[in-house]
């Protein structure tokens, strides 16, 4: 399986998730420039964390506007997987890829730290490696990661199972320390309508080996990879 890693100006998680994919994977992974036009037959994007454009204006707001976002657009579109981590999830929102945004964090400041998570829906083709319930460790590092959306909004996600990771303490359990943003209901990554979107703020590519802390998010890559090949 061929995935796909967009590089921004400003990206600086591109290598992360190469890193991630070839080497803790096992699978073919190559960088996609912004200014390309088409995919290069990735089966798999990633939209990778960063500073894209400076963060100037709004995290991602420039950087949807880059040529190969359309065909990530026409590739999601079709039903192909896209991977949408950090500041990837920001833009991802910003291209209407997926439905809501991220604002600044409550506290105003940057956090990078590990935190928890509760997989929330394991039948996804990025999380059927996890159980149901299991709570993972995953660092994040963001400024602007405050997922807002209208109430409407929020509870069709809920409704649907498409909010698949949530804040919680270190127990599983819900408390105001628990999320680290001021994510509204807790929310730290959700699907697309069709499934085959995911946007995370949390970096599941930091976390594939325990060397660095934790290698909960392997499994992301290989429910990603196990959905395609079945
Ligand atoms: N790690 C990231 O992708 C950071 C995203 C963005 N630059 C922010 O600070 O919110």
């Amino acid at each position: 399986m061929k995935f796909g890693i967009v590089t921004f100006p400003g990206s600086n998680c591109d290598y992360d998730a190469y890193h991630a994919v070839v080497d803790q994977l096992g699978e073919q992974a190559f960088y996609l420039w912004h200014k390309d036009t088409d995919l290069q037959g990735a089966d798999v994007v990633i939209l990778p964390g960063g500073f894209s454009y400076g963060d100037y204006l709004r995290c991602g707001a420039i950087a949807r506007f880059s040529p190969i976002m359309e065909a990530v657009a026409a590739h999601a579109a079709r039903g192909g997987p896209v991977l949408a981590i950090c500041n990837g999830f920001q833009i991802a929102c910003e291209a209407g890829l997926l439905p809501g945004a991220l604002l600044r964090n409550a506290s105003l400041k940057y956090v990078c730290e590990q935190r928890h998570l509760r997989v929330e829906n394991v039948d996804s083709r990025f999380t059927s490696g996890y159980t149901a319930g299991q709570i993972v460790r995953i660092p994040i590092a963001h400024g602007e990661g405050r997922y807002v959306a209208d109430g409407a909004t929020l509870d069709r996600l809920e409704g649907d199972g498409r909010v698949v990771f949530r804040y919680v303490g270190a127990e599983g359990g819900s408390d105001e320390r628990a999320n680290p943003n001021g994510s509204l209901r807790d929310i730290a990554g959700i699907l697309n309508d069709k499934r085959n979107v995911l946007g995370m703020m949390p970096h599941p590519e930091r976390a594939v080996e325990p060397i660095v802390g934790s290698g909960d998010g392997l499994a992301l890559f290989e429910s990603i990879v196990g959905a395609v090949h079945a």
